[in-house]
């Protein structure tokens, strides 16, 4: 099937020595779907080019089964919502959305901008100038005019930075009403619950390659699993040490200055089994710290698993 669909095969992209997307293959279909992985992982290059904007400089890119660079026929059916904002503060929301359709040289420029700016619940505000906007307002008038010719493969990149707990709400709530009308909606972004809110399919991405793919439950399990560090600190860390090595779920016990080092393999288990333990050997807890928990560590144990 090719309909709303995105396809990449064997793709590559380096710039000069940097190779910024390493042999990813992948398909993504009707639905929403989130690209994730943290900064510089490749995110950026990936759906750019999606969006024909960028040649691959290995493998295909199609979607609907077309390649996509330089072709006009897949941008008519692609909108693209950059990272980087670059509105013009002195237009309207109207006159903004109005331009992208007189570009898309679209039949009715005036309806298809009405209709996409009603989709995004700008209406009252549309005759406003953007540069009075809040920055949820902004991205839903950036959103407008990536809709504008009604395409059916929308790819955002990064669009929830920098928005208010409400404004992501709303902007999720548009996304999963474009979705619920077939459009194949690819966003991208570096936290997990942004993800896990919006999506249930996820494309994991780390320094260039495809890292996991999938059910949103199978990357959080994989990520859960994986083996984990703490810092602890007790009322007597010597003895601490001594009876966390009898468990099962720890593969490791250092005793340092910041307190007790402890590698665990099985993140849950380990959590129940430590406050037994301390009770046990009337040892007051007063400090357990993830050590390890940096972004790129949880994702770079994906590529490793
Ligand atoms: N025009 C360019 N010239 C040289 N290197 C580049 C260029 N664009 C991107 N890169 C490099 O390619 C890699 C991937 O960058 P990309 O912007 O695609 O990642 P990203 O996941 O979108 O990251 P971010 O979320 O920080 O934007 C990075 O190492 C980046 O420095």
């Amino acid at each position: 099937m090719t309909t709303n669909t995105i396809e990449l095969d064997s793709v590559s992209r380096w710039y000069g020595n940097v190779v910024a997307v390493n042999d990813v293959t992948l398909t993504i279909g009707p639905g929403v779907t989130g690209l994730l992985g943290p900064n510089g992982a490749g995110k950026t290059t990936v759906l750019h080019m999606m969006a024909g904007f960028l040649a691959p400089s290995q493998g295909t890119v199609l979607v609907n089964g077309t390649p996509s660079w330089r072709n006009p026929d897949v941008y008519r059916s692609l909108g693209l919502v950059t990272e980087r904002e670059s509105v013009p503060g002195y237009l309207t929301a109207w006159e903004f959305v109005h331009a992208s359709a007189v570009l898309h040289k679209l039949p009715d420029p005036k309806a298809a901008a009405r209709r996409a700016i009603d989709l995004v619940e700008m209406g009252e505000a549309m005759d406003r100038r953007i540069g009075t906007y809040s920055k949820g307002m902004r991205q839903r008038t950036r959103v407008a005019a990536a809709l504008v010719h009604e395409p059916s493969v929308l790819l955002l990149d990064e669009p929830f930075n920098g928005m208010d707990p409400r404004q992501r709400m709303h902007m999720m709530d548009l996304l999963h009403r474009m979705a619920g009308e077939g459009r194949t909606i690819l966003f991208s972004s570096h936290i997990l619950e942004e993800v896990e809110q919006l999506s249930g399919t996820v494309q994991v991405i780390v320094s260039g390659r495809l890292a996991a793919s999938g059910d949103y439950r199978h990357i959080r399990r994989l990520m859960t699993n994986r083996p984990h560090e703490f810092v602890i600190t007790s009322s007597d860390n010597r003895r601490l040490a001594a009876a966390l090595m009898c468990l099962p779920s720890v593969s490791g016990v250092e005793l340092g200055t910041a307190g007790l080092q402890v590698r665990a393999n099985d993140f849950g288990g380990f959590t129940r089994e430590l406050t037994k333990v301390a009770r046990a050997q009337g040892i007051r807890l007063s400090q357990l710290l993830p050590s390890d928990e940096s972004l790129e560590r949880v994702f770079s144990y994906l590529v490793a698993s």
